[in-house]
């Protein structure tokens, strides 16, 4: 099992709705996963900022103070906004690197989500509809988003194995399935320079598309590139920046649907996911083929 949802607006006037749109679609899908659950959203960017999304198990301690400390490390403003176990770090864009190189130091337990322009992600242990409040999802506004729930099958039920997985800049990915090569697929990323967090198998698939996208291939072409590389179960669903991804194995045992209307494309692992979006009466609803990449981008 597992439940996929996401969303890819083309009407700006729909933006402020994302975040509750999504929540919707995710808690329906709660019967398909009950381990852990998680969203990315794709919100404002102004060119001259960055995100950090940390996670820490021991928030209070770990964040206090730290958006001052960064401040001094950096010798530039920092903001820090903290969401439960979660913050978000508004830094420089060009202080990016050298502000994940100084939480590690300043902060050895916190982990980092997410970075990039626009992307945050938030994930935790638990149902949808609880893990969707703590963070307060519902009022978030942003121009795309895709979330998760899931049924552990190849890793322990703990934050980091929850999905999304964001491996590069901006990048993120959600997984239903199972991959039977990851091991050695792991093996050759960490020989490429790539870290892994953990012994999931759909971090080794956001790795690859991460590295695949580092020797020049558009997200289109890495996607291509995953059908031929990664053996077992796949469907995903992929985020950049500015674009939207789904692709399934050759087989496509695990269900996808895709809808399309003038204003937006939506991604659910079942159709009920879809059934209270706008317009949704008017989509352009069809069953993704099998070993098909489908990419869209602003
Ligand atoms: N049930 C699933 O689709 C699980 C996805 C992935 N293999 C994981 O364990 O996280």
């Amino acid at each position: 099992m597992c439940g996929i949802v996401g969303l890819f607006l083309k009407d700006r006037s729909l933006e402020p709705q994302l975040g509750s749109l999504l929540s919707s679609m995710l808690v329906t899908m709660t019967d398909r996963g009950p381990d852990s659950a998680g969203i990315a959203i794709y919100g404002d960017t102004d060119h001259r900022h960055a995100k950090l999304t940390i996670q820490s198990a021991n928030p209070k301690a770990d964040f206090a103070g730290l958006a001052g400390e960064l401040q001094g490390a950096l010798d530039a403003p920092v903001s820090i906004e903290v969401k439960s176990t979660h913050a978000v770090l508004l830094l420089p864009r060009d202080k990016l690197d050298e502000g994940r190189a100084a939480i590690t130091r300043l902060r050895p337990d916190v982990r980092v989500m997410s970075s990039g322009d626009a992307i945050e992600i938030y994930k935790e242990v638990g149902l949808p509809k609880d893990v969707l409040s703590r963070f307060a999802v519902a009022g978030m506004s942003g121009t795309h988003g895709i979330g998760h729930t899931r049924m552990a099958t190849e890793s322990a039920v703990t934050t980091l194995g929850a999905h999304p997985f964001s491996t590069g800049s901006d990048q993120c990915l959600v997984h239903n399935g199972s991959l039977s090569n990851h091991n050695n697929l792991r093996r050759e990323l960490r020989h490429q320079g790539m870290s892994f967090e953990t012994e999931n198998d759909t971090e080794v698939a956001a790795a690859y598309l991460t590295a695949e996208m580092a020797k020049g291939k558009n997200l289109g072409q890495a996607l291509e590139g995953a059908v031929d590389d990664l053996d077992g179960f796949f469907t995903f669903v992929v985020g950049t920046k500015s674009g939207f991804g789904v692709v399934r194995d050759a087989i496509a045992c695990k269900p996808a649907i895709l809808a399309e209307t003038d204003r937006y494309v939506a991604f659910g692992s079942e159709y009920r996911a879809l059934v209270s979006l706008p317009g949704i009466d008017t989509a352009r609803i069809w069953e993704p083929e099998p070993a098909t990449v489908y990419f869209w981008e602003r």
